[in-house]
Formats: structure tokens, sequence, C-alpha cells
């Protein structure tokens, strides 16, 4: 279930270029002090790599909101990690895309983010997770999952209405029950930020199963944004969608991000080069190349990402 809280940190909806606002974004100028491309080759030379990781640890488009430090998952008695030894920041107002072929970690990592990833049994966790400063770990886990809230690859409203909805994490925020009346101006912001206030305005007591997938998913996304959260995780949200419908939801990206730190995975590189500022690319649990998205598609430094971007293999 999605849940969480967001902040403004640009009120001018300006990335500093010029560029914000416009869909499909004109192509950015990479500044280069900004988030320098990170190479891993060979994860046997993983420690010569550190420097660059650290370098990337700059602020990239806003402040860090969550630094991925030295991530490994396992799961069971499996002999190598899903997700090895991995190093990533998060900025405010950044989309980051996590691509890699299939069984890569991508999932696995996005999950750990909220520690989802705890529910699977047998999954453990190294490294640290930070939003904000503090460790995920010491975050009670229902305030942590409105902080970083996620939107799946199928989407999953609740058998009840588009408003129960959208108010349903509201209610359960709050001590005493509020008012329909009360939650509305909350409930239409949430719709209204993703998109869909003006499809379903008019009847929000429309059972949520009714709607279009692509709406569904947009209801998903307003439930996801209604508490507020730092940071939006979306699984291949657009994966279950039509084109129409793709198109509206990587403009909503594109319009979210200005607010909040979005991580995405997916597996249309395309659409990766659409929305994101960042590009983490993973093979077989290792990061393998991380960097600003027109640097890691135009000029990747290692030879499994030319291979994957390329399409070689994937
Ligand atoms: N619950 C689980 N138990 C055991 N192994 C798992 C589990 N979930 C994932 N794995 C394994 O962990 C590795 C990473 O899987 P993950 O789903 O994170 O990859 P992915 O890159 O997201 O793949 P895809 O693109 O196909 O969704 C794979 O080898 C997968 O088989």
């Amino acid at each position: 279930m999605s849940r969480p809280a967001t902040e403004s940190h640009d009120p001018a909806g300006s990335d500093g270029d010029g560029t914000r606002g416009a869909y499909p974004p004109p192509v950015r100028r990479i500044a280069l002090d900004r988030a320098p491309t990170v190479v891993a080759d060979d994860p046997a030379e993983r420690p010569l790599v550190s420097p660059s990781i650290e370098r990337a640890l700059r602020p990239a488009t806003g402040r860090e909101r969550l630094r991925i430090d030295e991530l490994s998952i396992f799961y069971g008695d499996a002999p190598k990690p899903a997700v090895n030894a991995v190093t990533l920041p998060v900025h405010e107002g950044e989309v980051l895309a996590l691509i890699g072929p299939s069984g890569c970690g991508k999932t696995t990592l996005l999950r750990s983010l909220n520690r989802l990833i705890e529910l699977t049994p047998g999954a453990r966790r190294q490294g640290r997770i930070v939003l904000d400063g503090e460790d995920i770990d010491g975050l009670e886990m229902t305030r942590l999952r409105r902080r970083v809230s996620m939107v799946f690859q199928q989407p999953n409203p609740f058998p009840m209405s588009i408003f129960d909805n959208v108010a349903y994490a509201l209610r359960e925020q709050s001590r005493k029950r509020p008012s329909k009346r009360d939650l509305l101006p909350r409930v239409e912001h949430a719709l209204r930020r993703a998109g869909l206030w003006d499809e379903v305005s008019h009847d929000l007591s429309r059972p949520a199963l009714r709607l279009s997938g692509g709406q569904q998913q947009r209801l998903c996304i307003a439930r996801a944004l209604a508490v507020e959260p730092e940071v939006l995780l979306m699984d291949e949200p657009c994966s279950a969608l039509d084109p129409i419908s793709t198109t509206v939801i990587e403009q909503l990206i594109h319009e979210l991000r200005s607010e909040l730190a979005i991580v995405i995975v997916t597996h249309n590189l395309q659409q990766a080069r659409r929305v994101a500022d960042n590009v983490a690319f993973m093979y077989l649990g290792d990061l393998i190349e991380y960097g600003p998205t027109e640097e890691l598609f135009e000029r990747p430094r290692a030879e499994r990402t030319r291979e994957y971007v390329g399409g070689t293999f994937g």
C-alpha cells in the first residue's frame, strides 16, 4: 500500500537551465559538475570506483534526499546478493531511473528504499539507507512509507470509491475520523496533481475499479501523493498501460519532479531517456554505471552499459 510528505523546493519551477515545464523536455545541457558518471565495469575493481561514487554524492539537482550506502540484499541461501554493495544518491527535484536486464536487482533495490523488502521471507539487507539525514531503520514503518511512497507495476486501486481510495491513507493518518468535507480539499489536490481531477470530479463515488487502466494508475499515484511524500518510488508504472496512458504518466512524472525525488524502475530505455535526470545501470546486482541521462546514453563509459543501451543484450 502506498502512502506519504512533499515539499516544494523550487517555487520558480525552473531547474536552472530553463528547461522545466516543457514536455517532452528539450535536450538539457549537462553541467559536468552536476553528477559525474560512475563506472564499475568489473565488480572486482569496486574499491577503485569508490572515489567516483563519492563525487557523485554531490547534489545533482537539489539537496540529497536519499543516500543509498553500500546496500546489499540477499535472498535466502543464494550465493550472490541480488543487489551488491550499491551506493547511490537521490536528490530532491530529480528523477533517477534504474535500468538493466531482467533479474539485475532493480525492483529489489527499489523495494529496499521503503523497507518493503522486509516483507519478503528470507530477504536480508546490509548497508544503510538514509532519508534526509536519518537512517530509515530508525523510522517508524508507517511514517517511512508515508515519506517514501510507492506505485506498482500493476495499478492496484482498493475496491472502493475513487474518493475513498485517495482518502484512505489520510484517514489512517488522522487520530479522529475526519469528515468527507474535511478531506475533500486534500483529495482534490492529490487528484489534480495526478492529472485525474477533471476526468473524475463529476462522480468521486464511482468505484475505482471501473476506471480505465491508465486512470487507475493515476489514481494510485494520487493515493501515493495524498500524504505528501518526499520520495516517490515507481516500479515500471507504465508497463501495463497503452501508449497514450504512458505519455500521460510520463508527463506527470515530468511535472512532479519539481516537488519530489522520484526513483523509477523501467525496462523501457526510451522512457528512461525521456523522464530521467540521472540513470543507474545495473547488471547481476552490481551498479555498473551511474550518471546524467544524456551522458550515460550517448557516451557510456563501461562496455556493459554500451552493449545494453546499444541493444546488444537485455
Ligand atoms: N523473493 C525472492 N526470492 C528469491 N530470489 C528473488 C526473489 N525476488 C527476486 N529474486 C532474485 O533476485 C534477483 C533480482 O531480482 P529483481 O526482481 O530485483 O530484478 P529486476 O532487475 O527487477 O528484474 P525484472 O526486470 O525482471 O523485474 C533475481 O535473480 C531474482 O531471481
